[in-house]
């Protein structure tokens, strides 16, 4: 038998890790793998819970929730040596990271993955001291995904997202940033956000970053330049079809490392959660965590 830790958030998407958690269990134990159980209490819980689970030398972690609950659990783990590997079970209202692995929604598939015992190496983001797995952004639109409030998010999903962008979108602000990226010349000028993309699925929009690999070494950078409402409608728009990567008012770019500054303050968003103020220093981990996953 193998030893797995569930880390679950028993909060995340619309709760149904409180159906579940005994067939999950149940399915894991069937295919050989003995889970032990962690339910998390909060903010901060799941990355404490990651790491006492590395120490502990449980073959496996398995992540259950969304990917705010995903991005605890690899800041517990990240700076550990030894790194089991994680699993994912993708029950939150946002799983960007599940999509972009191919990871299945239904638990019963995505508990199959795990038992399959298929890996892939994927690299991490670094931003200052904290890590990211699927994003980091700052200004003002990325602020949307910790505005949206957790009971909106269980009662109606994405959905919730969607209504709360309508409301941003008139209070849309552009900030002075100056970007210094390898390999780059220094960006410097008002953006209305930046995206540093380590997979391609980005908040619910699947060609956002759409050459991004999460196991390239690299960090696929979107800026978008100060723009009026009817054009950032348009650049929706092209978004939806990846088509807007060479619009006059994009800038995009690859590299392994970059570092973003501001004159005012500019708040980070790692993987959806709030990750600290500029200015972030961000850094490739390449091929640093094994993942179950399809190996394509
Ligand atoms: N028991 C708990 N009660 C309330 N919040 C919790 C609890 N456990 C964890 N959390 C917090 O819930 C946040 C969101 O979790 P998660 O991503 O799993 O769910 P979600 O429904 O997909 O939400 P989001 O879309 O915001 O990520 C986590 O960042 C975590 O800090």
């Amino acid at each position: 038998m193998k030893t797995a830790r569930l880390i679950y958030n028993p909060t995340s998407g619309r709760e149904e890790m409180k159906k579940r958690l005994a067939d999950i269990l149940d399915r894991l134990d069937i295919g050989g793998i003995e889970a032990s159980c962690h339910a998390t209490t909060g903010e901060g819980d799941a990355t404490a819970a990651a790491a006492d689970a590395v120490e502990r030398g449980y073959d496996m972690i398995i992540a259950a929730g969304g990917d705010g609950t995903l991005n605890e659990v690899i800041n517990g783990m990240a700076e550990k040596p030894n790194l089991p590997p994680l699993g994912v079970l993708p029950l939150g209202t946002t799983n960007d990271f599940a999509r972009a692995m191919g990871i299945p929604k239904n638990w019963e598939d995505s508990c199959d993955l795990i038992l399959r015992n298929e890996m892939r190496m994927i690299d991490l983001g670094k931003a200052n001291d904290r890590y990211f797995i699927n994003i980091a952004g700052g200004g003002s639109l990325t602020e949307l995904t910790y505005e949206v409030p957790s009971r909106l998010k269980t009662m109606m999903g994405q959905l919730a997202y969607y209504l709360k962008g309508i409301e941003k979108m008139a209070s849309l602000s552009p900030q002075e940033l100056v970007i210094r990226a390898n390999g780059q010349e220094t960006i410097s000028g008002e953006f209305m956000l930046f995206l540093i993309a380590n997979t391609n699925s980005v908040g619910g929009f699947e060609k956002l970053a759409p050459d991004a690999r999460i196991d390239d070494g690299l960090f696929d950078v979107i800026a978008l330049k100060k723009c009026t409402l009817p054009e950032f409608i348009r650049l929706v728009r092209l978004a939806l079809s990846g088509k807007h990567l060479k619009d006059k008012k994009i800038i995009y770019f690859r590299t392994d490392a970059m570092e973003v500054t501001s004159p005012g303050p500019v708040q980070l968003n790692l993987d959806g959660e709030l990750g600290g103020n500029l200015p972030g220093y961000f850094q490739v981990l390449p091929h640093h965590l094994q993942v179950f996953a399809q190996n394509n």
